[in-house]
Parts: structure tokens; C-alpha cells; sequence
């Protein structure tokens, strides 16, 4: 019988992996931080909190204690990008391989996930899982691809591929942490960008014009921080920016629909952000990334606009001025 997986974080992307790595039978010990989804978990097989409407394989057990976890063998990080540190730091984990879910940059420290974790658990061997993927589409085992990219090269990739490839769910192998890192934290700003414009009714042909834009920043960020092109252009990166800013599914894009909607109003992030339960990963990073970017000396205006709307600095219909009235210049990143 194959060792149990862990999977650290029991919100909505954390029961959707695990529900999707018990769909052979595999045993799944999930460590959820409220006790009322341990309790729902283990005694009806569902996680109404995060994930409705799922009916788990019981093989998944849930447990409130992060110590049940640390003798396992490979562990899901699946807590949102701002707690992983703190949460992996309680591990003291040894030579476990570590597959970080989250997609963000850390607000203190501009540090990317993979960053995080290897100050939080320097004895874990460290992979970026990432890439298209709606937890509930992942839950119900429809089709999926994702990068997976591995600090410990093929050797690594030979560990993880088995444990985590299932019929309907793809891992592609990279060895470009950095970049798998990037596109995730980045597209979630993006996506929020690409619901204001969706809420402000400006039509097919502005959001397609925002993706790519969009895109652009990602790539002169990445390649900025040592990311490789391929990566970016691949599932982690312009894949999972094409979906994220496609689908109200997306709570980034749902964020940015209301903000969108609210025309010339400003100052209307905050009340929206309050009365959030789950989380949308875009407003913590959208500040930190600015910083990190001009650290770069890179130009994100995409960015910068969706960071100064959460601020309240600049209305949706502002912003949207703003954006069109920058000079005119070469599309290429580097033009
Ligand atoms: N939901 C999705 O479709 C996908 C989510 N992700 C990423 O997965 C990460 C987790 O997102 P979701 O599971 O969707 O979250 P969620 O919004 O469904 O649930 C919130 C999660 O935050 C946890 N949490 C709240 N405060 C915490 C604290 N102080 N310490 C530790 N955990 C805390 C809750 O326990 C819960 O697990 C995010 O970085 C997200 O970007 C990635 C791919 C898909
Ligand atoms: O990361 C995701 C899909 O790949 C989920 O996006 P949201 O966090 O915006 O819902």
C-alpha cells in the first residue's frame, strides 16, 4: 500500500487535491485549520465551508493537528500564499518533498513562495505545483494540465510524477521553479484587472487586448527575476492567465467584476474585501508586486493600476483612462 499524501490547507484547492489524488484510492491525510471542516471531512466526506457540493472519496481523513503530517513522505502546501511560511515553519520537516499550491508573493518580504519555503523548511526538497486549474473542474476529475516544477531536477520529478499524475490530471515537467512561481502570483492581479474591465462592459476586444498586455508585464517581470520564457508562455504562466481572466469562477476576476461595476466610485475595495470568506489572492499581491517590480526597475502598469484601485487611490473608470492614455510605443517587452 502506497504512503499516505498530505495535504496542507483544507480550503477549497486543498480538498480539490485531495479529492483528485484519492480518486484511485490513495490515502489522503488533510490538515484543515477549522475544526468544523475536519469534523465535516471525516464524518459526511464533504467540506461544505469550501468546496460545496463535493462528495469526498473517503479515503481522504482530515485532521486539525499540522504534527499528524510532518512523518509523511510528500506534502501539498495548499494554505493561501501569505501564511505559508508560518504554517511550514511548524513542520520541521526533514527530506519530505513539499509541493507548494499557493500563488502569491509574500507582502513583507516581496519573497516568492518557493523563497518562502525554503527559509521555512530548509530540509524539504521543494516543487511548484501550478497551472489552469478551477478547483471545483479538478474536484469533479474533469481534465486538467499543470506545471510541475522541481528544485530537485528529474530525479525529483521521478519521485513526484507517480504520486500526483492521475488519469484526468497532467503534471508537465520543469525545472524552473522561478518562473513557475511568477505566473501564478502575477496572473491573479491580472485577472482582476481583466474583471474591471468585464464589470465596466468594455467588451471582448479590451480584455483580450489586457491579457496580452497583461502577459507582457508577467514577461518582463520574469525574465527580470531569472524565469524562463517557455515556462511563462506555458500552464503555469499565460495558461492559467487565459482561464483565470476568462470565467467569473475566478475569485480574482469576480473581484474585479464588482469593482468594475461601481463605474466612478473609489475607495470601494475595502468593503469588498471585508465581506470575503474565501480568498482572493490578487489583492495581497497586487502591492507587493509593484514593489518587487520597481525593485526590477520594470514597468508594470497593469499592476500598478489594480494596486492603486485596492487602494482607493483611483476609481475602475479612472483607471481605465489612465491605462489608454499612456504613450504610444513598441509592443515587443524589450521594444
Ligand atoms: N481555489 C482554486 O481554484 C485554486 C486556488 N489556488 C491557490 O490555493 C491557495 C489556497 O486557496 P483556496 O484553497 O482556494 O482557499 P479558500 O479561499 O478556499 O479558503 C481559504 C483558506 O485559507 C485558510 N486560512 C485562512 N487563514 C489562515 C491562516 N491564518 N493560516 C493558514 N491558513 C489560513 C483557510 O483555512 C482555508 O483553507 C491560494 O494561494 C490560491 O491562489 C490555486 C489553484 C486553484
Ligand atoms: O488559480 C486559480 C485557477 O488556476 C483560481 O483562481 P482564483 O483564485 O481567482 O479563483
Amino acid at each position: 500500500m502506497s504512503a499516505a499524501v498530505g495535504v496542507v490547507g483544507g480550503g477549497a484547492w486543498g480538498t480539490a487535491l485531495a479529492q483528485m489524488l484519492a480518486s484511485d484510492g490513495r490515502d489522503v491525510l488533510l490538515w484543515a485549520r477549522e475544526a468544523d471542516v475536519v469534523e465535516a471531512v471525516n464524518a459526511e466526506h464533504r467540506n461544505p465551508r469550501f468546496l460545496p457540493g463535493a462528495q469526498l472519496h473517503p479515503s481522504i481523513r482530515a485532521t486539525g493537528a499540522l504534527a499528524d503530517l510532518a512523518a509523511l513522505p510528500v506534502l501539498l502546501m495548499v494554505t493561501p500564499a501569505q501564511h505559508l511560511g508560518a504554517v511550514l515553519g511548524q513542520l520541521s520537516l526533514l527530506g519530505s518533498d513539499v509541493v507548494l499550491c499557493a500563488k502569491g508573493i509574500e507582502q513583507g518580504s516581496g519573497r516568492l513562495m518557493s523563497d518562502v519555503a525554503a527559509a521555512a523548511a530548509p530540509g524539504a526538497a521543494l516543487a511548484v505545483l501550478s497551472g489552469p486549474t478551477f478547483a471545483h473542474e479538478v474536484a469533479d476529475g474533469l481534465p486538467t494540465a499543470v506545471t510541475l516544477a522541481c528544485t530537485g531536477g528529474e530525479a525529483q520529478w521521478a519521485r513526484l510524477a507517480p504520486v500526483i499524475a492521475r488519469p484526468a490530471f497532467r503534471p508537465y515537467y520543469s525545472a524552473d521553479v522561478i518562473g513557475a512561481s511568477i505566473g501564478g502570483a502575477v496572473k491573479n492581479v491580472l485577472a482582476i484587472a481583466c474583471g474591471v474591465v468585464e464589470g465596466l462592459g468594455l467588451g471582448a476586444n479590451a480584455r483580450a487586448a489586457l491579457i496580452s498586455r497583461g502577459f507582457a508585464e508577467m514577461q518582463r517581470l520574469g525574465l527580470a527575476m531569472g524565469a524562463e520564457a517557455e515556462t511563462l508562455a506555458g500552464l503555469s504562466g499565460l495558461g492559467d492567465l487565459v482561464l483565470t481572466c476568462s470565467s467569473s469562477e475566478s475569485r480574482n476576476f469576480a473581484l474585479g467584476i464588482a469593482l468594475g461595476v461601481e463605474g466612478d466610485k473609489t475607495g470601494g475595495a475595502a468593503a469588498l474585501l471585508a465581506e470575503r470568506s474565501t480568498v482572493a489572492e490578487g489583492a495581497f499581491t497586487a502591492p507587493v508586486l509593484v514593489r518587487v517590480a520597481d525593485q526590477h526597475g520594470i514597468a508594470m502598469p497593469i499592476a500598478a493600476g489594480v494596486a492603486a484601485l485596492l487602494d482607493g487611490a483611483i476609481s475602475p473608470r479612472a483607471l481605465v483612462a489612465q491605462i489608454l492614455a499612456r504613450p504610444l510605443r513598441a509592443e515587443a517587452p524589450h521594444g
